[in-house]
């Protein structure tokens, strides 16, 4: 965060809502993290693809890990907070009440989560229309956006949920009202999940034409009226009742938020890599692909000029780094396959057994059994004959085909460790294959990349990162601060603090 005329000792909380947890993290003036706390997360999933969150739980998370990161410093050195959140939908009725999203009518589980595959029938009847706003969305509109989501709940939950439901929240807007008691919404939100354009607004005739004119007639109060930039100071800043439930002072600026995956983007993409001897030293900001990899991973790619890649979402102007065109690739499953493949193997309670012996994550341990088994060909040959296809939850990109289903091919009767050290390896192989489609699939539309930006909790998993440097092809330059994400999050409360005029980082970084 280059640039500011801020005192020192000026500090910034980041908090970051993620799938499976809450993090939050102190940053100062420098993007360097001083703190840093998680909780996980309750899910529910009560039928298949069905898969359910409660806000009341997740803002019980962040308060939880807020006060933990503030501990024992001088409350008046904070100057703002920054939300993300993955983009799933909250309700709440006209007082601002949870709503239930479920035929049990358990008010609790207010949030459909982003995977949430349930409204395939309303996704395809919206494809259908071919209306034109599906062209800033790669051709097709993804179940995971919040369209199909809405339109499952009108014909599904009418009265238990829809007429009663006055505020339709992507979950890092609902965090930044539940912060100010501002309902404006994130341009980033509404642009990447709502088909809202930054230049023209909000276009009546689709939603009338899906089948949502409700929204239309009350001049979409209910999913948002009022789009601010991410990063632009909300109303009076920190309420009084959500700095006692923080443990932050009142009256704090607080930004106007991002998804996850836009706030790792914003972390990484724009560093300044000067004096680090990397490859990329003096390209383009535009030849940089962000991908940030947790539950899922999101290739995030970014140009001057609109570019329209089939099965990749956008573009979006401004939805990330101001300015520019954003295109989102994306694989819907990528640690959340690779735990389900680990978790699901007869040899997981072995392997859990000596991982723990030897006081490793599994992963460390499966990373290691590899080496130990690959005798002289490299690690990436031990997988001659297993193969997987990774699309267990449909294809997000390029193919955006939610009905693609996965695949293992080679195997055998055995089901030792080995077997599953390899049944690894092939899904970590077959997620960077899916990454090379992608990037292939943005280049033939116009995109030159020639690094990759990797961040998220699989950032962290050294062989993940050197699959995908191995079949892309590319080099892949990691954060010293893994906490990527956290740090988009702190940058946007730096600016809305005022003490920085844009949003651009310094960290340091190495090269795989
Ligand atoms: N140290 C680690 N080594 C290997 N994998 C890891 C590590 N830490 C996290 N992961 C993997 O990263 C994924 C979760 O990443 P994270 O960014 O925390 O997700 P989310 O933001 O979706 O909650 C999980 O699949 C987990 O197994
Ligand atoms: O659609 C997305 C971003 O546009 C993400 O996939 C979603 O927000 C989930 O993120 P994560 O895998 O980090 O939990």
């Amino acid at each position: 965060m280059p640039g500011g005329d801020q005192e020192l000792g000026s500090y910034y909380v980041g908090v970051d809502v993620g799938t499976g947890s809450v993090r939050a993290a102190l940053v100062d003036q420098r993007g360097i993290l001083l703190a840093f706390a998680d909780q996980p997360i309750n899910q529910w999933e009560p039928q298949f693809n069905h898969h359910e969150q409660s806000s009341e739980d997740i803002w019980v998370a962040c308060c939880i890990v807020t006060n933990k990161v503030v501990q024992g410093i001088d409350l008046n050195q904070i100057r703002g907070l920054g939300f993300d959140a993955t983009c799933s939908l909250v309700v709440l009725d006209k007082q601002f009440h949870p709503l239930p999203v479920n035929h049990e009518g358990d008010s609790h589980r207010n949030i459909i989560m982003w995977l949430d595959h349930r409204a395939v029938n309303q996704v395809h009847r919206i494809n259908e229309t071919k209306h034109s706003v599906l062209q800033y969305v790669g051709g097709v509109m993804s179940v995971e956006m919040q369209a199909p989501k809405l339109l499952w709940l009108k014909e599904n939950l009418r009265e238990t949920c829809w007429d009663k439901a006055g505020h339709f929240f992507d979950l890092p807007d609902f965090l930044s009202w539940k912060a100010t008691g501002v309902t404006a919404r994130s341009l980033c939100s509404l642009v990447c999940k709502w088909t809202y354009s930054a230049e023209k607004g909000w276009d009546d005739s689709f939603w009338k034409m899906v089948g949502l004119e409700d929204l239309v007639a009350d001049n979409y109060s209910k999913i948002g009226n009022q789009v601010l930039p991410p990063g632009t100071c909300l109303g009076n800043g920190l309420t009084p009742e959500a700095a006692k439930d923080l443990g932050l002072p009142a009256g704090i600026a607080v930004a106007a938020s991002l998804i996850d995956a836009h706030a790792g983007g914003l972390g990484v993409i724009g560093a300044d890599v000067r004096g680090h001897g990397l490859a990329c030293e003096g390209q383009p900001v535009t030849s940089r692909l962000a991908i940030i990899c947790g539950t899922s991973s999101c290739h995030m790619g970014i140009s001057k000029n609109p570019i329209f890649v089939p099965g990749v979402w956008g573009p979006y102007f401004s939805a990330m780094v101001p300015g520019f065109w954003l295109n989102e690739g994306g694989q819907s499953v990528t640690g959340k396959l690779i735990d389900h493949m680990v978790q699901g193997h007869a040899a997981f309670p072995e392997l859990q057994a000596k991982a723990t012996a030897r006081c490793q994550s599994i992963y460390a341990y499966l990373n290691s059994h590899l080496d130990l088994i690959k005798k002289t060909q490299p690690v990436g040959f031990l997988t001659v004959d297993l193969h997987v296809w990774p699309d267990f939850h449909g294809n997000r990109s390029p193919l955006a085909d939610l009905t693609l289903k996965g695949m293992v091919t080679g195997l055998k009767l055995s089901q030792d460790l080995d077997d599953l050290a390899i049944l690894y390896l092939a899904t970590v192989q077959a997620i960077a294959f899916g990454t090379r489609l992608i990037i292939e699939a943005m280049e033939s539309a116009g995109h030159s990349i020639s690094t990759l930006f990797l961040c998220g909790g699989l950032g962290k998993n050294p062989l993940f990162v050197q699959m995908h440097a191995d079949i892309t092809g590319m080099p892949v330059v990691l954060s010293q601060e893994v906490e990527s994400v956290l740090v988009g999050a702190a940058i946007l409360g730096a600016c809305a603090s005022g003490d920085f005029a844009s949003v651009q980082v310094h960290l340091c970084f190495c090269e795989v």
